[in-house]
């Protein structure tokens, strides 16, 4: 059977009092690639929050990549976050060092000490991303294609289980986008990441269609599930 890498059962989503999403069922596999779509304010971010731990999940129940979210507490987030990989559209890399010494900063400040194993790791992860021989570039000195690549080089290092996206082509041309989409399924397919993916983008989503979780009237809609509008 395969492995379920998010499990929310009767969800209900708040922010402050004010119930955002309700009757929220999803279950996502390992290695899926679902999109996330909804028009705006209709409470994308609010479920991805929920994922990670940002908003505390009041009712129903919820698995991510093996932490209960009902049993989160601040103490335990960052070992979940730590097994999550999220990319956001406008991430910043710090202005003042090179694109290694970036990826080395987070994983010094995720506890990682051993300097070979560090050197191993980010050179792996730029690989996967294919910028190998742009580890010395300055953030200045990257295309807006390269430095979302690097922030997916970023959310790789502790080899999540899950990549949470947020509009990762949002500011991006039609072509970057399709190289940043060709690596993101690549990530899902060769490495058995799940990716959740939020966007307005359906020029991407027609070019690589995929599951669609969308949200509507406070409802999570499924198009892999046979009561879907879709
Ligand atoms: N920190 C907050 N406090 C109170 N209400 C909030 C907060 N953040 C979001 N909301 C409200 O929750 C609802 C859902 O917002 P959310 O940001 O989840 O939507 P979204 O679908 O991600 O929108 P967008 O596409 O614009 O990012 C909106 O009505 C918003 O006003």
């Amino acid at each position: 059977m395969a492995e379920s890498i998010v499990s929310l059962s009767d969800v209900k989503i708040f922010q402050g009092e004010n119930l955002i999403l309700q009757d929220v069922n999803i279950n996502v596999n390992k290695g899926e690639f679902v999109y996330l779509v909804g028009k705006t304010g209709t409470g994308k971010s609010s479920l991805l929050k929920t994922l990670y731990g940002d908003l505390p999940l009041k009712e129903g129940n919820g698995m991510v990549a093996g932490y209960n979210l009902r049993q989160m507490n601040w103490k335990k987030v960052p070992f979940l976050r730590r097994s999550l990989g999220v990319v956001f559209q406008d991430f910043q890399l710090l202005t003042d060092r090179n694109v290694h010494e970036n990826l080395k900063f987070v994983l010094k400040a995720t506890g990682w000490k051993d300097n070979k194993l560090m050197e191993e790791k980010i050179n792996d992860v730029l690989d996967k991303v294919g910028l190998r021989s742009k580890g010395f570039k300055m953030p200045f000195e990257m295309s807006g294609g390269e430095q979302q690549r690097v922030d997916i080089a970023r959310a790789l290092l502790n080899s999540p289980k899950l990549v949470l996206a947020d509009e990762p082509t949002g500011n991006l041309d039609p072509e970057t986008s399709d190289e940043i989409m060709q690596l993101l399924f690549q990530i899902a397919k060769d490495f058995n990441t799940s990716v959740i993916m939020a966007t307005h983008d359906y020029i991407v989503i027609n070019r690589y269609p995929a599951r669609m979780l969308k949200t509507e009237r406070g409802h999570v809609y499924d198009s892999a599930s046979v009561t879907s509008t879709y």
